[in-house]
């Protein structure tokens, strides 16, 4: 679903590489943590996914597509196969939960009656059935995920791409949200998820790719945070 080969980053003005030498695979289904000390590359490794930026060097291929010989006017259409969910949220102020999660749809053309059927089920999917018609800053936290996570998921992309998707939580609401990650993922999704979160790594023990200063250091399946 995802590769590197040899992959280089290094941004303009940079001489340092964000990412260096970056070979890996994820193949579909996957649940992966990538894991590393602020500036290892996380980042860097989700935003060449969504081919905001171009590798510097080698290539990325992503659901069968070279990233690099990828005409900017197909990018679109790749990233309608990626829900992307943040630490922040990032929901649209003064707007329902329902708003929020219909908007992802209506942005790429849905038809009404596809958006009416989808957005309630996948409300109820997320555990916010009945909450539909609330401002999400009326919301806690862990809801307001919730609605990220709907949204990102509601067209049911290929993969969901998430920076630190607990790291304004607490644990017991942190918990919660992850459980949500996994079902996502047991419906087929690949999930690929960037945190720092060590008792979360611990306690779901799925495959752990760790960056250190770009590199890959260590690439274990039903792996730990940390040795
Ligand atoms: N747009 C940019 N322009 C220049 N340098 C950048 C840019 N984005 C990131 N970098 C640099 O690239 C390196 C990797 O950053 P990246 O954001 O990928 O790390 P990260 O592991 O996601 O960190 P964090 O855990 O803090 O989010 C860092 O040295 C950072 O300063």
């Amino acid at each position: 679903m995802i590769t590197f080969e040899d992959v280089t980053k290094i941004y303009e003005g940079q001489r340092r590489a964000a990412l260096s030498g970056v070979d890996v695979t994820i193949d579909k289904g996957e649940f992966v943590f990538l894991v590393g000390s602020s500036g290892s590359g996380k980042s860097t490794f989700m935003r060449l996914v969504l081919r905001e930026y171009q590798a510097t060097k080698g290539r990325i291929f992503v659901a069968g597509k070279d990233l690099s010989r990828m005409h900017s006017w197909k990018v679109p259409g790749l990233r309608r196969q990626i829900g992307t969910v943040f630490q922040d949220f990032r929901l649209l102020p003064g707007k329902t939960v329902t708003e929020n999660v219909a908007f992802a749809l209506q942005v790429i053309g849905k038809p009404q009656s596809t958006i009416k059927r989808l957005v309630p089920e996948t409300l109820e999917l997320v555990g916010l059935d009945g909450k539909g018609g609330r401002q999400t800053d009326e919301l806690s936290g862990g809801e307001q995920q919730r609605v990220a996570i709907a949204r990102a998921f509601v067209n049911r992309p290929a993969i969901l791409l998430a920076d630190e998707p607990t790291g304004n939580l607490d644990p017991t609401t942190s918990i919660g949200i992850m459980k949500l990650l996994d079902q996502i993922n047991r419906t087929g999704t690949t999930v690929v998820m960037a945190t720092h979160d060590s008792a979360i790594v611990d306690q779901m023990r799925k495959r752990v790719i760790e960056l250190v200063d770009g590199e890959i250091v260590r690439d274990q399946s039903k792996g730990v945070y940390g040795y």
